[in-house]
């Protein structure tokens, strides 16, 4: 092995992140990543784990030997394990809301280890309600308005009261793992419930109102939307044996309408984009099964214990997120791709937007003191191949390198022939064509050999030259199943807890929506009524979008 890999830099003795990284990430830069391989034969081991049913390989990155310990002991510096302590503790780290943030108690509820303390009680008290109602509605005691076995579950909620479960469902679509149909209905936009409605039967189909405030505008709306369809198909008033819900505000639940038996009442402290481990499971207990919703959190429980147990230096979510900070701050990378070639895995970037990007938008401390370094950056991406024929244009030559998380599980539910082969020889073929690039010598060289004119060869070779040097991790499961989703659920959330902690963000709060929430209410009655004169006060962009509202109405 080299010594230039091996050599650690002195390690980080001061706690300025922006200065420490920036002076590691130089070093590093001068190191192209596919040099890192031939210098160091082990570098594929030595960068790979295995966490719980995922195997993880983040070798393909600007890192070595070094800079993963300086990376864990700026971490170490940060409190980071420390922070982990207090989570498990049920420290109310998030501060602004007097909250605590204890999503492993929820994960160890599906395991052997017991508990008796009060808030384990209150866990096993809303898992045993979510288990009766599911066995309630698969055995046919509760049944509809007209006495009919359901068929179909319309989970009526947004954010975390829709992003969970709806990736949860689908990942397990297909998988023979129940009868009931799930549907999801979140936007306020009236479509979506129209649309839904007109597929599902009304005598058959059961209504989820998950929401942990329930007072969310869009929520509210689709439910009153869904009853009004229900009272009209069925003629009837009293439609409440078709509503479920799942809230921290019962009474709420109740003054809505929800009969009291009905309602899965989920503890205040749970965060909707982390309560997909909670009670906000219950249509997936419904129409995947309880055992997989166990199955789930027994993922999730394998990844705690990789955290609680592991050093800092492999534990593979901890590195991940230094990872995340190392690129941010120190190499300026904006963005990060979520690229799953698993088609069962779609809605994965969606899930994780919500999860990084409104816990990690933050621009000041969880103290409130202001930040002197960025925090999360943009997520995106779709299923591959898809992205290939699309926006990998841009990731294999655009000016900006955007580390990629490639995630393939190693057989498919659906097998034809070759076809998921080659999807895996795809997923490998990209990220190896992200850190090997291309030079505009070599093309040149195969331009002229193959008969071209060595000017035009020259000139086209600049336009075909690839870059390279662009990271990427690759996670792999042997099948997408409901164990493995819990497992990388639980590895992206450890990922972000790891970054925020270390840049002292809380990101289990997120103040930043409200605003706009207030807005759109004010001008909910600004747009209806033309008699409202508070357009004086309104800016004339705004004032000329709700005057056409307005004459869009009387036409
Ligand atoms: O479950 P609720 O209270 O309806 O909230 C839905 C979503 O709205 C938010 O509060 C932000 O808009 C999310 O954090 C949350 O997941």
């Amino acid at each position: 092995m080299s010594p230039t890999v091996n050599q650690a830099p002195a390690l980080l003795c001061d706690l300025d992140l922006q200065a420490t990284l920036h002076s590691l990430a130089k070093k590093a830069a001068c190191t192209p990543l596919k040099s890192r391989f031939s210098l160091e034969p082990n570098r594929a081991t030595r960068f790979s784990g295995e966490l719980g049913p995922l195997f993880v390989d983040y070798a393909k990155h600007h890192i070595d030997t070094g800079i993963i310990t300086n990376l864990c002991e700026l971490a170490r510096q940060r409190g980071l394990a420390q922070q982990f302590n207090a989570l498990r503790a049920g420290a109310k780290l998030n501060n602004t809301e007097g909250r605590s943030a204890n999503y492993p108690s929820l994960r160890r509820w599906a395991s052997d280890e017991a508990s008796t303390s009060p808030q384990d009680q209150t866990i096993a008290a809303m898992f045993a309600t979510m288990e009766n109602l599911t066995a309630e509605i698969h055995n046919g005691a509760h049944r509809s308005s007209t006495g009919k076995v359901f068929t179909d579950v319309v989970n009526i909620g947004i954010g975390g009261s829709d992003f969970g479960p709806r990736l949860v469902c689908d990942a397990l679509a297909n998988q023979g793992l129940g009868t009931l149909r799930p549907h999801f209905a979140a936007n306020i936009d009236p479509s979506v419930m129209t649309e839904i409605l007109a597929t599902v039967p009304a005598e058959t189909t059961l209504f989820v109102v998950a929401s942990k405030s329930f007072g969310t505008q869009e929520t509210r709306c689709n439910a009153q939307a869904a009853r009004a369809w229900l009272q009209a198909s069925l003629g009837l008033e009293d439609v409440s044996d078709h509503f479920m819900a799942v809230s921290s505000k019962p009474e709420a639940a109740m003054a809505f309408g929800v009969r009291e038996q009905y309602i899965l009442a989920v503890p205040e402290w749970i965060g909707g984009r982390f309560s997909v481990w909670s009670g906000f499971g219950l249509t997936v207990a419904l129409c995947a099964g309880m055992n997989s919703f166990r199955a789930l959190l027994k993922g999730g429980y394998a990844v705690d214990q990789h955290v609680e147990k592991q050093p800092l230096e492999s534990n593979i979510p901890v590195i991940l997120g230094m990872l995340d900070l190392w690129y941010r701050n120190a190499w300026g990378m904006t963005s990060q791709a979520v690229l799953p070639y698993e088609h069962h895995l779609k809605l994965l970037p969606i899930y994780l937007q919500q999860l990084f990007m409104e816990s990690a938008g933050k621009s000041v401390k969880a103290d409130g003191s202001p930040l002197n370094n960025a925090t999360g950056g943009v997520i995106w991406g779709t299923e591959g191949t898809n992205g290939q024929h699309s926006f990998h244009q841009l990731l294999h030559q655009g000016s900006d390198a955007i580390p990629c998380d490639f995630i393939a599980s190693l057989s498919s539910h659906n097998p034809i022939g070759e076809q998921h082969q080659a999807l895996l020889a795809n997923c490998f073929g990209q990220s190896l064509t992200l850190m090997q690039g291309q030079s505009a010598a070599d093309i040149e060289q195969d331009l002229i050999a193959n008969g071209m004119d060595a000017n035009a060869a020259a000139q086209l070779a600049q336009h075909k030259a690839m870059p390279g040097n662009r990271p990427s991790t690759t996670i792999l499961m042997d099948k997408l199943d409901a164990e493995s989703l819990g497992a990388l659920i639980a590895l992206y959330e450890y990922r972000l807890f790891a970054s925020s902690f270390v840049w002292g963000i809380n990101p289990f709060d997120q103040w930043g929506v409200e605003l706009g929430k207030q807005i759109s209410q004010t001008l909910m009655g600004t747009l209806g009524n033309p008699n409202d004169n508070s357009l004086s006060e309104l800016d004339s962009s705004t004032t000329q979008l709700v005057t056409r509202y307005r004459q869009a109405q009387n036409k």
